[in-house]
């Protein structure tokens, strides 16, 4: 472990560059780094030492270096001696360069200055000052491939051009510094972004190819394939949005509903939702969700087109008697003296029936790419034989979209709300105070995700084919 004689102590305190390793040389980190520490002569005074020192700056200052160390000498170490260690520029065989306090504290006989070796390697750099010193120049302007998103125990990358040759790299240093990460991925082409299950194609870099991953989502756990279903943990926070959105004892239609992050936690809450999705494999796992999450009195999963679905499942829900037997508080005391009991007495608990209601209050279509396509089948939703007579409260319809960035969103809002109103046949306006254009998120430099809801026009609900 030789340092080259050029470097200075400063530049050793940062790891040292590589930009042609391709294969990971953990050893090539590791350094002995010429310093000096501050002999504690009284090992009850440590605290009192390091503190002085820190506060004149006479410390060293390396994140995650530990700079109280047992002293170099043997000896003095069995007997329990510490030493902490000095900032680079204050040598031990340079008395001028000690600066006052430690002068003085020497002077006293509380410490003694000695020369450190500080060895120091790869477990000692983050991911960040590791890919500072094997990636290309460019890294430096702050263009390090940091971002990646956990999927349970994968990382999923999405690696620029540029990386490609060092992905492999970049990889096993991304899964030394996460422990919870046991593959990594990278995402290799955009064929996946347009496909029908909005899956993806993708290369392991690191680990075993085993996708089947365990994610956490508003205290509900999910078992899937990620690579055969749909999931995206940068959505937690929408879903959460939405969820908010519904009362207790409502019914929702989720359209589109992937493995159940708006589905399952909804049923958490007492929510009767419809949940839908055309992959086989995204209902496998959101039945398994249901089930999972003890959810089944709530949650009901289907598997088809969600275009027909909409439809169909107004008409089903019409038709279906389902309730959830559930235990309430009573009023906590008897106002009355009666023959139940006395004034005052607790009642207790009572179980009640909460009904399935026959009408949804919201639609949700979260596909971004083509959900909106969808909303002609709500043309004539309520316009069947089987309505007739009936008093039907207009839904909310929560449709999400993709749309141009740009410093002011209203051309965007406006543009999906015309778009919706064409495809529905009534107005959908934002004049309208239940109608809400949701900027929801980034999904590319000039490309934002939103949520346009409103409320079902009776017009198109009620139009006959
Ligand atoms: C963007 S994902 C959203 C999944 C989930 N709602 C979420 O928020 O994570 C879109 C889902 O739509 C499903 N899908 C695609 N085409 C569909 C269709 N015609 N009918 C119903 N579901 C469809 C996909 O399989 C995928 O699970």
């Amino acid at each position: 472990m030789m340092n080259p004689p050029e470097l200075q102590t400063e530049e050793m305190l940062r790891p040292p560059v590589n930009r042609s390793m391709r294969v990971l040389d953990r050893s090539f980190f590791n350094r002995r780094i010429p310093l000096s520490a501050a002999r504690i002569f009284n090992s009850q005074n440590i605290s009192a030492v390091r503190n002085t020192l820190t506060k004149s700056g006479d410390g060293l200052f390396l994140p995650r270096i530990t700079t109280i160390r047992k002293d170099p000498d043997p000896s003095l170490a069995a007997s329990g001696r510490k030493c902490y260690l000095l900032r680079p520029s204050l040598k031990h065989n340079d008395q001028g360069s000690w600066g006052p306090t430690v002068s003085e504290m020497v002077s006293q006989q509380n410490i003694g200055v000695i020369p450190y070796e500080l060895e120091i390697g790869y477990n000692d750099w983050t991911y960040q000052e590791i890919m500072e010193a094997i990636l290309p120049e460019e890294a430096a302007e702050g263009e390090l491939p940091t971002g990646f998103t956990n999927v349970g125990h994968v990382a999923h990358l999405n690696l620029r051009e540029q990386y490609l040759p060092h992905k492999h790299l970049i990889a096993q240093v991304l899964m030394d510094k996460n422990t919870s990460v046991r593959t990594v991925i990278n995402k290799v082409d955009n064929v996946g972004e347009e496909s029908e299950y909005r899956t993806f194609q993708y290369e392991v870099l690191a680990g075993p190819d085993d996708l089947m991953v365990e994610v956490s989502e508003e205290n509900c756990l999910f078992r899937f394939d990620y690579a055969k279903v749909y999931w995206n943990s940068r959505l937690n926070t929408e879903h959460h949005r939405m969820v908010n959105n519904f009362k207790p004892g409502e019914a929702v239609c989720d359209v589109m509903a992937g493995v159940g992050p708006f589905a399952v936690p909804a049923g958490k809450k007492g929510i009767f939702v419809w949940a839908n999705d055309l992959n086989p494999d995204s209902y496998k796992w959101l039945d398994d969700a249901i089930t999972r999450n003890k959810v089944a009195n709530y949650v009901r999963p289907f598997n088809e087109d969600g275009g027909k679905f909409i439809k169909r499942a107004a008409v089903e829900l019409l038709s279906t008697d389902h309730g959830v037997k559930k235990v309430v508080k009573g009023p906590s005391k008897r106002k009355t003296l009666n023959a139940d009991g006395p004034k005052g007495a607790d009642v207790g608990e009572q179980s009640v029936v909460i009904k399935q209601p026959k009408f949804f209050s919201h639609f949700v279509m979260n596909l971004p790419a083509s959900a909106i396509t969808f909303l002609p089948s709500f043309i004539g939703i309520y316009a069947g034989p089987e309505f007739a007579g009936q008093e039907i409260p207009m839904p909310m319809v929560h449709v999400y979209t993709f749309g141009l960035k740009g410093d002011d969103n209203t051309p965007e809002f406006e543009r999906i709300c015309r778009d919706a109103s064409e495809l529905i046949g009534a107005p959908v306006t934002l004049d309208d105070p239940e109608t809400e254009v949701f900027d929801v998120r980034d999904v590319a430099p000039k490309k934002r995700m939103f949520c346009c809801s409103f409320r079902l026009p009776r017009e198109a609900a009620f139009r006959k084919p």
